[in-house]
């Protein structure tokens, strides 16, 4: 009877025929599954009469095979079954031992039966006819990972009693526990006469050993290298190796051969980058000490051997010595240290100003600790923020979704800009729907963000941060404002995402629920440390009984030493142990605060998915904002109606040459209103646009959001919006006025509507500028109206501008100075109007030249200012961005 091997969540098990394996989400199932759909106890399989069954042990979701729901039913070579739901549960693949092997494989799955978790290698090995070689040649032979205590590497079963020099025992780092030499010797290894080559990698050096070695956990799949023979690694099950993962493009990297025996990454256009030591790469060679990230997968070369590490959110998180001082050396966070073992649910209080909210951007890389570092994984984030970002989620305090949206559109959205651009809409659609369900917010999906209740509104935030499984949650107060009982609903789904292997830690000012947590960090005014530990220990530190008490204590003894008393606290000794053991050896010998990581700039058709999915987004938002739609309209409606209320006999042309008027004073008039209006129109649009959003563009901004790209988005959108507002006013304003016939190289009307519609664009640049610059959106209303008074002065209508010093220079600089000149040659304004000076009539506005190339300069410089207000944009939108994101 051949054993039945089972593919699962990235792992691998070879099933004995002589017991039965129970699977469910029980830790104490035979294999355990961390998924809300699978039931402790879901499903059994055993060896039943010669056949391998399954069978369902009355789960509550049920077990599904061929899509339909099944009790029992035969598996064998190909089967695949479906846990707790009917297309997306939990998948189960199954291939027999014998199938597709070389003898030498079935040796080795026998070197690692009993149940051990193993690389999921053998269906991600393509089918070596597919290359043309022969099956021995071509498969590699699946090497087991160690099982758990086990020192990775060391000999099990026939492997030991051979000797075989591939397992032998790994050598442990005396002071850590950390296994040290995971590698036999390699090309590029000590001892190795092609050495100095190592540091021709530019990956090699003391970094890269640092990052190496600092991966603490044993292998989840261990794949040969074939001499000669490329790996590819990605989403598609054509790839010899398949990762799967939100992040993981479907073509995502490659190892290739190089002719000296070593090896080398190359990234193959993949849209969330491939990563050595944590650095973006298109293209290295690998070192043996060097650590390869692909999505939440790492890799690692162990001699001829390629050992992955899938981060399935049980890593460990620390924080050491954060410091971060403002101004002139104010301290607001004083030398925070902590750790927190995997799948802890972690509440950090503190009185208002004790820097709870300091201490999440530094720990998320939004603000970078001055002093200290952050290990995730034993890995630095700061200096790896590139890569690791991708494993942290942030839900801050106000909402990351549009409003204006449904759930299920505002979560569409948000996974197509942080998926790869090449995962299928069913792929997108499947994750959501998972994520949804797993929140139980199924039954909301369908209703606009705004509708829903706070707590409800916070789930969702959590949910679109799940969809990126990230193995790191944080989450800035998410309880403010909520009832005592969403309060508790709130930090029971967070304790319920941390159960299900997820490291969660949540800013909060409420303690009511603080017994949810497996450890809690109270912060004093000053920034410091007060207490590290369970929340059931604190209020006996503290001495008080209540949390009350204690706030009250830090409020009256402000100046005490709270975290001196901390540290030299018997609870402290403890902590400390943590920390010092959770630190990878040798980072101890790199600088204490490492330059953060800058990302990798998304690729141009990466950059261009964002701009047109931005714009879908954007444009959604707008049409679901009736108000705001109606606003639009309505605005050069009734601008280009009330100029139509200036009396003017002529409109906006000259007096005929037989009428006793030489000139039509109010043309300027007109032309005035029609540009204060286009002026206040262009920028009301858009000055509130960046500041309404600015919390999603920072977390946006943080998983990869290209900047160019958003405010592209927002220059086209409103661009068009604008353009078609100044058709408007123009067609209202010029239906009752008289024009001159002619214009220079167009009919007057469109040639005057061109400069307004351009006016409109330049101001609506302009209107993001404030946007950009303010810090509330209260302040906008002041600054708008401000821009429209300065432009009513500028216009170069009510008194002379030209040859007048200062002034004229400063004219140059605003909008409505351009646009006015630019209608104004096309309406010949110069000679319509009378002359400032009655005794120089021929002394006219240079701007205003009844030429083409007039016409054309008063555009262009126009243009011009709405471009510089584009980079103007552009430079502020970087001081909102998290630190490691500016470039
Ligand atoms: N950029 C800055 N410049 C100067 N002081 C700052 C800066 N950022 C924060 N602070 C000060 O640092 C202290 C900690 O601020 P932080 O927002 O982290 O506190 P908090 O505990 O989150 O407060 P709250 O509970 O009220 O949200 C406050 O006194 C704040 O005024």
């Amino acid at each position: 009877m051949p054993e039945l091997v089972l593919h699962a969540s990235g792992r691998t098990w070879t099933l004995e025929a002589s017991r039965s394996y129970t699977i469910g989400r029980d830790q104490q199932a035979d294999i355990s599954f961390i998924d809300r759909r699978v039931s402790r106890r879901h499903v059994v399989i055993r060896c039943d009469g010669g056949t391998w069954v399954i069978e369902d042990l009355g789960s509550a979701n049920g077990t599904f095979a061929e899509g339909r729901r099944i009790q029992r039913i035969e598996i064998g070579h190909g089967s695949i079954i479906r846990l707790g739901e009917v297309s997306t549960g939990m998948r189960l693949d199954f291939t027999e031992a014998s199938a597709a092997v070389s003898d030498d494989q079935v040796r080795a799955d026998v070197r690692i039966r009993e149940g051990q978790s193993q690389a999921e290698a053998r269906p991600k090995v393509r089918d070596a006819a597919d290359r043309g070689t022969s099956v021995a040649a071509a498969t590699p032979p699946v090497v087991p990972g160690p099982r758990p205590g086990e020192v990775p590497g060391a000999p099990t079963g026939a492997a030991a009693a051979r000797g075989d020099e591939q397992f032998r025992p790994l050598p442990r780092h005396p002071a850590s526990g950390f296994a040290r030499a995971a590698v036999p010797p390699t090309p590029g290894d000590a001892g190795d006469p092609r050495d100095s080559r190592r540091s021709e990698g530019p990956a090699a050096g003391p970094r890269g050993a640092a990052a190496a070695l600092s991966i603490d956990r044993d292998p989840s799949g261990v794949y040969p290298l074939v001499l000669g023979q490329r790996l590819r690694i990605g989403r598609g099950p054509e790839n010899e190796l398949v990762v799967e993962g939100p992040y993981v493009s479907r073509h995502h990297a490659e190892f290739r051969p190089l002719p000296d025996g070593r090896f080398e990454i190359v990234d193959l256009g993949s849209h969330n980058g491939t990563y050595v030591n944590g650095q973006p790469v298109d293209r290295r060679i690998i070192g043996p000490y060097d650590i390869v990230g692909v999505g939440h997968s790492t890799f690692r070369l162990a001699g001829d051997r390629l050992e992955e590490f899938v981060d399935t959110g049980e890593v460990s998180f620390t924080a050491r010595n954060l410091t971060v001082t403002v101004g002139r050396g104010k301290t607001i966070l004083d030398d925070v240290s902590f750790g927190v073992p995997e799948k802890s649910l972690v509440a950090v209080i503190g009185p208002s100003g004790s820097g709870k909210s300091t201490l999440l951007r530094a720990l998320t890389g939004y603000r970078p600790a001055d002093r200290g570092q952050v290990f995730y994984d034993h890995r630095d984030l700061y200096a790896q923020f590139a890569e690791l970002r991708h494993r942290i989620g942030l839900v801050p305090q106000d909402d990351i979704l549009h409003k204006e949206l449904t759930v299920d559109v505002a979560l569409k959205y948000a996974a197509r800009l942080r998926f790869p651009g090449d995962t299928k809409a069913a792929e997108r659609k499947a994750r959501i729907d998972e994520v949804l369900q797993e929140l139980r917010l199924d039954v909301h999906r369908g209703k606009k963000v705004a509708s829903l209740s706070g707590g409800q509104r916070k789930r969702v935030s959590v949910a679109l941060e799940l969809l990126t499984k990230p193995s790191l949650l944080f989450l800035d107060e998410p309880t403010s404002g909520l009832d005592p009982g969403l309060d508790r609903n709130v930090m029971k789904l967070l304790r319920e995402l941390a159960d299900d292997g997820r490291t969660v830690l949540v800013v909060t000012h409420s303690v009511a629920e603080l017994s949810m947590c497996d450890r809690v960090l109270v912060l004093a005014p000053g920034g410091s440390v007060a207490y590290f530990g369970p929340p059931g220990e604190a209020l006996d530190f503290f001495g008080h009984e209540s949390w009350a008490d204690v706030f009250s204590a830090f409020e009256d003894h402000r100046e005490d030493d709270w975290g001196g008393r901390w540290r030299a606290s018997r609870q402290y000794d403890r902590c400390a142990a943590e920390i010092d053991s959770a630190e990878p050896p040798q980072q101890s010998g790199t600088p204490a605060t490492q330059p953060p990581a800058r990302a990798r700039r998304p690729k141009p058709q990466g950059w261009l998915g964002q701009l047109w999915t931005l714009m879908r987004r954007y444009a959604s938002v707008i049409a679901s904002d009736k108000g705001f739609m109606a606003l639009m309209l309505l605005l050069p409606a009734v601008l280009g109606g009330v100029s139509c209320l200036v009396p003017a006999t002529f409109g906006l042309a000259p007096p005929p040459p037989d009428s006793r008027f030489r000139y039509n004073q109010e043309s300027g008039t007109i032309l005035l209103v029609l540009v204060v209006g286009m002026c206040f129109s262009g920028a009301a649009n858009s000055v509130r646009e960046l500041i309404k959003e600015r919390v999603i563009y920072e977390r946006e901004r943080a998983t990869g959001l290209s900047r160019s790209a958003y405010l592209m988005s927002k220059v086209i959108v409103l661009g068009l919006i604008t353009a078609v507002q100044g058709v408007v006013i123009c067609a209202i304003g010029f239906s009752v006025r008289q024009l001159p016939a002619q214009g220079l190289l167009m009919p007057t009307a469109v040639e005057v509507c061109v400069v307004i519609s351009a006016l409109g664009f330049t101001t609506m640049m302009f209107g993001l500028v404030i946007s950009a610059l303010v810090r509330t959106p209260e302040k906008t209303m002041p600054l708008l109206v401000m821009f429209a008074v300065v432009q009513v002065v500028f216009t170069g209508v009510l008194f002379q501008l030209f040859d007048s010093p200062g002034i004229e220079q400063i004219g140059w600089l605003m909008p409505a100075r351009w646009a006015v000149a630019g209608a104004g040659t096309t309406l010949d304004l110069a000679h319509t109007m009378p002359p400032w000076n009655v005794d120089k009539p021929d002394d006219v506005d240079p701007l205003w030249a009844h030429t083409v190339t007039q016409w054309g300069i008063d555009l262009g410089v126009l243009l011009a200012i709405g471009l510089v207000c584009g980079f103007a944009v552009a430079r502020l939108l970087r001081r909102h961005e998290p630190e490691v994101m500016r470039d």
